[in-house]
């Protein structure tokens, strides 16, 4: 399987820069991940690599072929990549293998290589015995299987997936998360995936590029997304985070507003200025009464307001100073005045977010 390369990617609809100037390559056989809030630019990237919408400017490049470049521009039909939206867009008056059929016929496969391959590709997703059935007679999930059908039975080079499990239920998300999953490793297929769902991102991808209005913000593995976000903006994106504004004080020191207690971060912003502490619920614990904190970590004082199951843990409502933070551990039961322990390396350090517009402060609490 060849890789996906994009350089200096631009498009404008009108006045509006919907994509400025990004820049990917995905590996052979890798599952990348756009990932972003609604309006930021993931369909219209990926409608540039499938050929459905015509970039401004930069190059797309699959292998050795060049779809896209100044005076290239390879029309959709002569990219062979397979494509698989949310909506599914089945033929609803075709059956399963009617609707596989088609795009062997635009290919102009004969008759007996289209019914091997039809069989092979249900295979594949595990409806074979339901070729003969008409899309309203299938489930969503096994509608949303025929439509990855339908993208696999020419075998493209490339997978390309539009929010392909955003109709499906909670549950079923899951389990076809699960499926995909395994069935993308087993083919080796290079997939580039677009989700809204940061959880989704998460648990399928090799890595994940994090969009906001047109710029690629971040690529990375989700390890790398989740515990190094490169800014505020990512850390509120994917996961939950607290954010704490304060001062410099010192080289790895900073006083909160919230409460004018200092504590220790790790080292990089000038003494004096002004930064953001973004803290996971996860990465702050609560210590049991009694138990005295080890000496090296930031101890806080705060009071629970509220608590709530989650299933396999509680999530804390705190009050710190005059904020509400949120704190998760399996720790039942809390109540008055605890004692949070946070480890300086928990603690990711940001140019404050006083300068981010509007939408993004919204998602960075402080
Ligand atoms: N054909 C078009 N004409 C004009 N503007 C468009 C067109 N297609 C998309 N846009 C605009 O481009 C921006 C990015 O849209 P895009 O669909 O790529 O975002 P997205 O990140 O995929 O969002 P969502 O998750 O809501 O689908 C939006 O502001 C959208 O209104």
């Amino acid at each position: 399987m060849p890789e996906v390369k994009v350089a200096n990617l631009s498009k404008q609809f009108g006045d509006n820069a919907v994509l400025r100037d990004i820049s990917f390559t995905i590996a052979d056989g890798e599952f990348f991940t756009l990932l972003g809030p609604s309006g930021c630019g993931k369909s219209t990237t990926l409608a540039c690599i499938a050929g459905l919408e015509r970039p401004t400017a930069g190059s797309i490049a699959v292998g050795p072929a060049t779809f896209v470049d100044a005076g290239t521009f390879v029309p959709p039909e002569g990219r062979n990549l397979g494509m698989v939206f949310q909506s599914y867009a089945l033929w609803p008056h075709m059956t399963v293998a009617q609707n596989l059929a088609m795009p062997l016929r635009i290919r102009k496969v004969d008759r007996r290589t289209q019914d091997e391959l039809i069989t092979e590709a249900l295979g594949k997703v595990g409806l074979a015995e339901l070729k003969d059935r008409y899309p309203h007679q299938l489930s969503g999930g096994q509608q949303q299987r025929v439509a990855l059908a339908r993208a696999l039975v020419y075998s493209p080079s490339v997978l390309l997936l539009d929010e392909p499990l955003s109709n499906l239920d909670a549950q079923l998300r899951e389990q076809a998360r699960a499926w995909l999953k395994r069935l993308q490793e087993e083919l080796g297929i290079t997939t580039v995936y677009v989700t809204h769902d940061q959880e989704e991102a998460l648990a399928l991808s090799d890595r994940i590029a994090v969009m906001s209005r047109g710029d690629m913000v971040q690529i990375g593995t989700p390890k790398e997304i989740y515990e190094t976000p490169a800014t505020a903006e990512v850390a509120a994106f994917v996961g939950r985070c607290n954010f704490l504004t304060g001062t410099m004080t010192g080289p790895a020191e900073v006083r909160l507003d919230c409460t004018g207690q200092t504590v220790t971060v790790p080292e990089g912003a000038a003494p004096g200025g002004r930064v953001t502490v973004a803290v996971r619920p996860e990465r702050l614990e609560i210590l049991p009464p009694g138990r005295s904190a080890p000496a090296d970590v930031n101890v806080l004082t705060a009071e629970v307001l509220t608590s709530s199951y989650i299933g396999s843990r509680y999530e804390y409502d705190l009050r710190l100073g005059d904020h509400v933070i949120q704190a998760e551990t399996a720790r039942p039961g809390l109540s008055g005045e605890v004692t949070l322990v946070v480890e300086p390396d928990s603690c990711l350090l940001y140019p404050t977010t006083d300068a981010l517009p509007e939408d993004v402060a919204a998602l960075v609490r402080t």
